[in-house]
């Protein structure tokens, strides 16, 4: 093991043990305060471009679990892939031991060619990016490299799949608008009278014959999902209803007229509470993301469905009249709690009303 750095653009320097591949990444740094989770994170489409700290202080000591396949998608992962740019963490655990694990997690980053950092004070960088709100940084190996602002790219294209895929016999069709999907949202649909077709972020939909419409969570800054967007503005002139989760939920709002913005370091962790508008119920939530709605730019027909606890930031909407809803944080969970999966039985119930009405 080599010694390597992490380098911010305030210009923090922070010296530590590389792991994973040998190799210098920049991203955007990001932290997550989830106490497990690992395998799930690093694949879940959404981390793309970005260099992952870690706060729990040990990472690693229960490995990777194998590749096992659920209908053609996997089982444990939350994509085929590692996404993110690197991984930052306080104490990697060589050893590791747990009846799934096939490899340790820097064996994991090596195959993907991500890079690790470990002995970093996580604590000292977690509050630097709290203060000062998520920066662009780099994990230097051997090769000094610049920086890159991973939300300039159009990150969805990169990671939404080129074609359409089918999935399921189910009675209710459903589309699912792939802008980097975590295979958890197939698996909780698959579980459920559904038959899915997965389709690419920019596929007009519209010309598909379906019964309720899905959208994904993915990376990036939303507004970079023109297609998805003009796409949905024709989907909210008619009446089939449509859910969306994360990204989902920037689309939604961005297609009915609102506006997003970017949170000064985000919401990654498996503990935000949300309040349900109009009762005192809240769930304790899993979430990943950097960008949020504006609610005082919503139209008069849309109204905030959760609203976060900790800051009061917008957690979802839904449409007065239409069934049209979304979520900010992850009912699908995965890592986290699923005390939200109810959400996907509300869509198919909709999704049932609106099919016996016509
Ligand atoms: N998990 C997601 O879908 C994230 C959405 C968006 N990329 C954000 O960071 O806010």
């Amino acid at each position: 093991m080599k010694q390597v750095k992490l380098v911010l653009e305030d210009g923090t320097e922070i010296e530590g043990t590389g792991f994973g591949a040998h190799t210098s990444a920049a991203g955007e740094v990001v932290f997550s305060t989830a106490m497990t989770g690992y395998p799930e994170n690093l694949t879940d489409p959404s981390f793309a471009g970005q260099i992952l700290v870690l706060t729990y202080p040990m990472v690693g000591n229960y490995g990777v679990p194998g590749e096992e396949l659920y209908e053609s998608i996997s089982k444990i992962f939350e994509s085929d892939k590692i996404h993110i740019a690197g991984l930052v963490v306080n104490y990697y655990s060589e050893e590791h031991s747990h009846w799934n694990a096939t490899k340790s997690l820097g064996d994991w980053l090596a195959e993907y060619n991500i890079p690790g950092i470990f002995g970093v004070d996580t604590r000292m960088l977690t509050k630097k990016l709290r203060e000062k709100g998520a920066m662009l940084g780099k994990i230097v190996a051997e090769e000094d490299i610049p920086l890159h602002d991973p939300n300039q790219d159009n990150l969805v294209a990169q990671v939404s799949p080129p074609g359409v895929q089918h999935y399921g016999k189910g009675q209710h069709k459903i589309v699912l608008v792939d802008c980097g999907t975590k295979t958890n949202i197939i698996r909780c649909f698959l579980t459920r009278d559904v038959e899915l077709i997965r389709v690419p972020w920019d596929y007009d939909f519209n010309t598909l014959d379906y019964d309720g419409l899905f959208l994904s969570n993915g990376p990036g800054d939303p507004k970079m999902c023109e297609a998805t967007i003009s796409h949905l503005q024709t989907a909210l002139q008619q009446d089939k209803p449509i859910f969306g989760i994360c990204l989902g939920n920037q689309l939604m709002g961005l297609a009915a007229g609102g506006d997003t913005f970017k949170l000064k370091y985000g919401h990654r962790s498996h503990n935000q509470p949300v309040l349900l508008s109009g009762t005192k119920r809240s769930y304790i939530t899993s979430q990943n993301h950097g960008f949020a709605l504006d609610t005082d730019t919503l139209p008069a027909e849309w109204t905030m469905l959760f609203e976060n606890l900790n800051d009061g930031t917008c957690e979802g909407i839904k449409h007065k009249t239409k069934p049209f809803f979304s979520t900010q944080f992850h009912p699908e969970a995965a890592g986290g709690p699923e005390d939200t999966e109810y959400l996907f039985d509300d869509f198919l119930k909709a999704v049932e009303e609106y099919k016996a009405a016509k």
